[in-house]
């Protein structure tokens, strides 16, 4: 088995016991008193590269990365770096993530968030929305065609934005099918954890121009954001280099300024 089918066992024992304590229906009727998410595309498709900084703790190709005792507080030090969303990982075993890290960021930032997880089934779809999430996140490599385009419907139908995620060129063929409007190229292999950042640069070519291009993984230095930015990034999604940045907040500005210099030197 590779790595991602692992994750995927454990996330759904995890999630056996969460269903255990909140039944659907309980999540259906939080959902309904909810404000609607907010508009992603928009902002993350504007002119200028966009930063999704995320809220990782640990990962199974590097352990771990920092301790991140308060969530909340990275998350408003990225949106005051000038992050259009905030990432956060929900995945306990392998991430170090929890639901809770996600309602945490939700009370404190008034940006978009990104539920990052192993989403496989319509109940995660539902608990993602009761967080409060604005985008969930949909793997290609790790779902059926038919898993894909029925999950892709209903966080639609909730308002959700949803990442397509897509590290082939297989898999862009699929998500373009699918229609979805946000893809992201993710530079990892999540079946042997390899990364190279021209995974981005070959892929973001086969993407139609209509449809917003994320380049996701790997980025750690302001060169890596320029390079990925020059080939048709309009947002990037970080981990690593900012968790483990000093001053995150700094550091999201300057992927930011160096990012769009980059998109406009074309
Ligand atoms: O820490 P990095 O290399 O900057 O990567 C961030 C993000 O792209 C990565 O966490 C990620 C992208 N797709 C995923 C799917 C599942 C878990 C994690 C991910």
């Amino acid at each position: 088995m590779g790595v991602l089918d692992d994750i995927v066992v454990g996330v759904r024992e995890d999630l056996a016991e969460r269903q255990a304590q909140v039944g659907l229906t309980e999540l259906q009727t939080i959902v309904a008193t909810m404000p609607a998410p907010r508009d992603m595309l928009g902002p993350l498709g504007a002119p200028g590269l966009s930063v999704i900084a995320e809220v990782k703790r640990s990962s199974p190709s590097k352990g771990a990365l920092a301790d991140i005792p308060d969530p909340a507080a990275l998350a408003r030090a990225y949106a005051a770096g000038g992050a259009s969303a905030v990432s956060v990982l929900t995945e306990r075993r392998r991430f170090g993530g929890d639901l809770s890290d996600l309602a945490a960021v939700r009370a404190a930032v008034d940006v978009g968030i990104l539920r990052k997880d192993f989403v496989v089934t319509d109940y995660q779809v539902w608990e993602t929305r009761a967080a409060g999430a604005d985008l969930v996140l949909l793997i290609v490599a790790a779902l059926s065609d038919a898993d894909l385009a029925r999950l892709y419907a209903l966080a639609t139908s909730l308002g959700l934005t949803v990442l397509v995620e897509v590290h082939t060129a297989e898999e862009v063929r699929r998500a373009v099918d699918l229609g979805a409007r946000l893809i992201g190229v993710n530079n990892r292999n999540l079946h042997t954890l390899e990364v190279d950042i021209a995974q981005f640069e070959r892929l973001s070519a086969l993407i139609p121009p209509d449809r917003v291009r994320v380049a996701e993984s790997g980025l750690l230095s302001v060169a890596d954001v320029e390079r990925v930015a020059a080939a048709g990034a309009d947002a990037v999604l970080v981990g690593e280099a900012l968790v483990k940045d000093g001053d995150p907040r700094r550091a999201v500005a300057q992927f930011i300024a160096a990012g769009t210099a980059a998109q406009k030197g074309k």
